[in-house]
Protein backbone atom coordinates (compact mmCIF):
# COMPACT_ATOMS: atom_id res chain seq x y z
CA UNK A 1 0.00 0.00 0.00
CA UNK A 2 1.61 3.47 -1.43
CA UNK A 3 0.75 6.27 1.37
CA UNK A 4 0.65 9.91 0.51
CA UNK A 5 0.18 12.26 3.37
CA UNK A 6 -1.39 15.86 2.44
CA UNK A 7 0.70 17.89 5.56
CA UNK A 8 3.97 17.01 3.77
CA UNK A 9 3.55 19.52 1.26
CA UNK A 10 2.09 23.08 3.45
CA UNK A 11 -1.17 23.95 1.76
CA UNK A 12 -3.93 25.55 3.28
CA UNK A 13 -5.37 22.27 4.36
CA UNK A 14 -3.22 22.61 7.63
CA UNK A 15 -5.32 25.01 8.74
CA UNK A 16 -8.18 22.92 8.14
CA UNK A 17 -6.81 19.89 10.42
CA UNK A 18 -5.89 22.16 13.23
CA UNK A 19 -9.00 23.10 13.54
CA UNK A 20 -10.36 19.92 14.21
CA UNK A 21 -7.50 19.39 16.84
CA UNK A 22 -7.99 22.74 18.57
CA UNK A 23 -10.31 21.93 21.79
CA UNK A 24 -11.22 25.90 21.20
CA UNK A 25 -12.69 25.40 18.03
CA UNK A 26 -13.84 21.80 17.80
CA UNK A 27 -16.71 21.83 19.74
CA UNK A 28 -18.16 23.99 16.69
CA UNK A 29 -20.10 20.93 15.45
CA UNK A 30 -20.75 22.59 11.89
CA UNK A 31 -17.61 23.22 11.59
CA UNK A 32 -16.03 20.18 12.83
CA UNK A 33 -18.14 18.55 9.66
CA UNK A 34 -16.97 21.09 7.15
CA UNK A 35 -13.56 20.94 7.88
CA UNK A 36 -13.49 16.63 7.55
CA UNK A 37 -15.63 17.54 4.01
CA UNK A 38 -13.23 20.21 3.05
CA UNK A 39 -10.49 17.73 3.74
CA UNK A 40 -12.62 15.44 1.52
CA UNK A 41 -12.73 17.86 -1.30
CA UNK A 42 -8.75 18.25 -1.29
CA UNK A 43 -8.30 14.64 -0.79
CA UNK A 44 -10.66 13.75 -3.83
CA UNK A 45 -9.02 16.25 -6.32
CA UNK A 46 -5.26 14.53 -5.25
CA UNK A 47 -6.75 11.53 -6.08
CA UNK A 48 -8.34 12.26 -9.37
CA UNK A 49 -4.50 13.19 -10.59
CA UNK A 50 -4.11 9.02 -10.56
CA UNK A 51 -7.46 8.05 -12.13
CA UNK A 52 -7.80 6.83 -15.38
CA UNK A 53 -8.54 9.54 -18.51
CA UNK A 54 -10.07 9.56 -22.00
CA UNK A 55 -10.66 12.13 -24.65
CA UNK A 56 -14.44 13.60 -24.98
CA UNK A 57 -15.23 16.03 -27.43
CA UNK A 58 -17.53 18.88 -26.02
CA UNK A 59 -19.92 20.61 -28.39
CA UNK A 60 -20.02 24.61 -26.91
CA UNK A 61 -21.87 27.28 -28.95
CA UNK A 62 -19.49 28.43 -30.95
CA UNK A 63 -17.18 24.89 -32.17
CA UNK A 64 -15.68 21.36 -30.61
CA UNK A 65 -13.70 21.51 -27.21
CA UNK A 66 -11.48 18.46 -26.28
CA UNK A 67 -11.20 16.84 -23.09
CA UNK A 68 -9.84 14.63 -21.00
CA UNK A 69 -12.32 13.08 -18.31
CA UNK A 70 -11.96 10.06 -15.80
CA UNK A 71 -13.42 7.31 -17.08
CA UNK A 72 -13.38 4.85 -13.78
CA UNK A 73 -16.18 3.10 -12.33
CA UNK A 74 -16.02 4.96 -8.54
CA UNK A 75 -17.62 3.43 -5.61
CA UNK A 76 -18.00 5.97 -2.52
CA UNK A 77 -18.02 3.50 0.50
CA UNK A 78 -17.67 5.11 4.17
CA UNK A 79 -18.01 3.43 7.03
CA UNK A 80 -20.74 5.15 9.89
CA UNK A 81 -20.57 7.38 11.94
CA UNK A 82 -17.80 9.50 11.41
CA UNK A 83 -17.42 8.63 7.68
CA UNK A 84 -20.51 11.06 6.71
CA UNK A 85 -18.84 14.31 6.31
CA UNK A 86 -15.55 12.52 4.79
CA UNK A 87 -17.96 10.90 2.13
CA UNK A 88 -19.65 14.06 1.44
CA UNK A 89 -16.86 16.40 0.44
CA UNK A 90 -15.38 13.37 -1.48
CA UNK A 91 -18.99 12.89 -3.41
CA UNK A 92 -18.78 16.71 -4.19
CA UNK A 93 -15.80 16.15 -6.87
CA UNK A 94 -17.35 12.72 -7.82
CA UNK A 95 -20.60 14.09 -9.26
CA UNK A 96 -21.82 10.45 -10.73
CA UNK A 97 -20.08 7.42 -8.16
CA UNK A 98 -21.96 5.04 -6.47
CA UNK A 99 -22.10 4.95 -2.92
CA UNK A 100 -21.68 1.87 -0.31
CA UNK A 101 -22.41 2.52 3.01
CA UNK A 102 -21.19 -0.15 6.14
CA UNK A 103 -21.27 0.52 9.71
CA UNK A 104 -18.38 -0.30 12.10
CA UNK A 105 -18.30 0.43 15.30
CA UNK A 106 -16.20 0.16 18.94
CA UNK A 107 -17.93 -2.68 21.07
CA UNK A 108 -16.40 -1.92 25.00
CA UNK A 109 -18.03 -5.59 25.83
CA UNK A 110 -16.69 -5.41 29.64
CA UNK A 111 -17.26 -1.45 29.95
CA UNK A 112 -12.92 -1.64 30.21
CA UNK A 113 -10.56 -0.33 27.29
CA UNK A 114 -10.72 -3.91 25.53
CA UNK A 115 -13.35 -3.22 22.71
CA UNK A 116 -14.12 -5.60 19.52
CA UNK A 117 -15.16 -3.87 15.94
CA UNK A 118 -19.06 -5.16 15.33
CA UNK A 119 -19.81 -4.23 11.28
CA UNK A 120 -23.39 -4.46 11.15
CA UNK A 121 -24.75 -2.51 8.42
CA UNK A 122 -23.75 -2.99 4.70
CA UNK A 123 -25.71 -1.44 1.52
CA UNK A 124 -23.32 -1.19 -1.13
CA UNK A 125 -23.51 -2.10 -5.22
CA UNK A 126 -21.30 -4.49 -6.83
CA UNK A 127 -17.66 -3.65 -6.75
CA UNK A 128 -16.60 -6.32 -9.63
CA UNK A 129 -13.67 -4.25 -11.24
CA UNK A 130 -14.79 -1.11 -10.12
CA UNK A 131 -12.41 2.01 -8.49
CA UNK A 132 -13.43 1.39 -4.47
CA UNK A 133 -12.96 4.73 -2.02
CA UNK A 134 -13.11 3.38 1.52
CA UNK A 135 -13.53 6.48 3.78
CA UNK A 136 -12.68 7.21 7.26
CA UNK A 137 -11.32 10.20 8.98
CA UNK A 138 -9.88 8.24 11.98
CA UNK A 139 -7.18 5.65 11.19
CA UNK A 140 -6.20 4.67 14.53
CA UNK A 141 -5.66 0.67 15.04
CA UNK A 142 -6.56 0.17 11.71
CA UNK A 143 -9.19 -2.55 12.59
CA UNK A 144 -11.90 -0.64 11.14
CA UNK A 145 -10.71 -0.45 7.63
CA UNK A 146 -9.52 -4.18 7.74
CA UNK A 147 -12.53 -5.46 9.41
CA UNK A 148 -14.73 -3.28 6.67
CA UNK A 149 -12.55 -4.79 3.96
CA UNK A 150 -13.12 -8.34 5.22
CA UNK A 151 -17.34 -7.45 5.24
CA UNK A 152 -16.83 -6.06 1.75
CA UNK A 153 -15.76 -9.27 0.09
CA UNK A 154 -18.96 -10.64 -0.99
CA UNK A 155 -19.88 -7.45 -3.07
CA UNK A 156 -17.33 -8.20 -5.53
CA UNK A 157 -13.36 -7.57 -6.24
CA UNK A 158 -12.50 -4.12 -6.99
CA UNK A 159 -9.62 -3.25 -9.95
CA UNK A 160 -8.36 -0.56 -7.84
CA UNK A 161 -8.70 0.47 -3.51
CA UNK A 162 -8.31 3.92 -2.39
CA UNK A 163 -8.22 4.77 1.42
CA UNK A 164 -9.29 8.66 2.23
CA UNK A 165 -8.56 9.39 6.06
CA UNK A 166 -8.29 12.55 8.32
CA UNK A 167 -5.90 11.48 11.08
CA UNK A 168 -3.91 8.46 11.33
CA UNK A 169 -1.48 6.56 13.55
CA UNK A 170 2.29 5.14 12.58
CA UNK A 171 1.09 1.93 14.13
CA UNK A 172 -2.59 2.01 12.64
CA UNK A 173 -0.64 2.68 9.04
CA UNK A 174 1.71 -0.23 9.41
CA UNK A 175 -0.78 -2.58 10.28
CA UNK A 176 -3.00 -1.67 6.58
CA UNK A 177 0.08 -2.22 4.83
CA UNK A 178 -0.29 -5.94 5.67
CA UNK A 179 -3.59 -6.25 5.05
CA UNK A 180 -5.05 -4.38 1.41
CA UNK A 181 -3.58 -5.08 -1.63
CA UNK A 182 0.13 -3.75 -3.04
CA UNK A 183 -1.24 -1.69 -5.38
CA UNK A 184 -4.17 -0.04 -3.11
CA UNK A 185 -3.01 3.71 -1.85
CA UNK A 186 -4.00 5.76 1.40
CA UNK A 187 -4.21 9.55 1.32
CA UNK A 188 -4.25 10.26 4.11
CA UNK A 189 -4.26 14.22 5.39
CA UNK A 190 -1.69 13.74 8.36
CA UNK A 191 -0.03 10.57 10.45
CA UNK A 192 0.57 11.04 14.38
CA UNK A 193 2.54 8.95 16.42
CA UNK A 194 1.09 7.45 19.50
CA UNK A 195 -1.96 5.37 20.37
CA UNK A 196 -3.13 5.43 23.63
CA UNK A 197 -4.38 2.79 25.67
CA UNK A 198 -7.48 2.99 24.31
CA UNK A 199 -6.77 2.93 21.08
CA UNK A 200 -6.87 6.92 20.62
CA UNK A 201 -5.07 8.51 18.61
CA UNK A 202 -2.30 11.19 20.20
CA UNK A 203 -2.36 14.27 19.89
CA UNK A 204 -4.80 13.01 17.35
CA UNK A 205 -8.44 14.95 17.92
CA UNK A 206 -10.67 13.13 20.02
CA UNK A 207 -13.64 11.26 19.21
CA UNK A 208 -14.64 11.92 15.80
CA UNK A 209 -17.82 10.76 15.70
CA UNK A 210 -18.81 12.55 18.97
CA UNK A 211 -17.52 15.52 17.59
CA UNK A 212 -19.53 15.29 14.61
CA UNK A 213 -22.46 13.96 16.07
CA UNK A 214 -22.91 14.48 19.72
CA UNK A 215 -21.80 12.06 22.56
CA UNK A 216 -23.06 8.46 22.21
CA UNK A 217 -23.87 6.10 24.79
CA UNK A 218 -21.44 2.73 25.19
CA UNK A 219 -22.92 -0.29 25.10
O1 LIG B 1 -8.61 2.32 13.40
P1 LIG B 1 -9.56 1.93 14.49
O2 LIG B 1 -8.84 1.55 15.77
O3 LIG B 1 -10.55 0.91 14.07
O4 LIG B 1 -10.34 3.25 14.93
C1 LIG B 1 -10.92 4.12 14.02
C2 LIG B 1 -12.40 4.03 14.06
O5 LIG B 1 -12.89 4.52 15.32
C3 LIG B 1 -13.89 5.47 15.08
O6 LIG B 1 -15.14 4.92 14.98
P2 LIG B 1 -16.06 4.63 16.25
O7 LIG B 1 -16.04 3.18 16.58
O8 LIG B 1 -15.74 5.58 17.35
O9 LIG B 1 -17.51 4.91 15.65
P3 LIG B 1 -18.21 6.32 15.33
O10 LIG B 1 -17.70 6.78 14.00
O11 LIG B 1 -19.65 5.97 15.32
O12 LIG B 1 -17.86 7.27 16.46
C4 LIG B 1 -13.49 6.10 13.78
O13 LIG B 1 -14.52 6.80 13.14
C5 LIG B 1 -12.99 4.91 12.99
O14 LIG B 1 -14.07 4.23 12.34
O1 LIG C 1 -8.40 8.79 18.11
C1 LIG C 1 -9.43 8.20 17.72
C2 LIG C 1 -9.47 6.80 17.57
C3 LIG C 1 -10.61 6.22 17.13
N1 LIG C 1 -11.69 6.99 16.86
C4 LIG C 1 -11.67 8.33 17.03
O2 LIG C 1 -12.66 9.02 16.75
N2 LIG C 1 -10.53 8.90 17.46
MG1 LIG D 1 -16.37 7.35 17.74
Amino acid sequence: MEVQEISETNSVANQFISQLRDTSIQSDRMRFRRNIERLGEIMAYELSKELEYEKKEITTPLGKSHVYLPKNELVICSILRAGLPLHQGILNYFDDAENSFISAYRHHPDNDENFEILVEYLASPSLEGKTLILADPMLATGRSFSNVLKALEPMGTPEKIHLVSVIGSDEGVEYLKTVFPKDSKLWISTIDHELDKNGYIVPGLGDAGDLCYGNKLQH
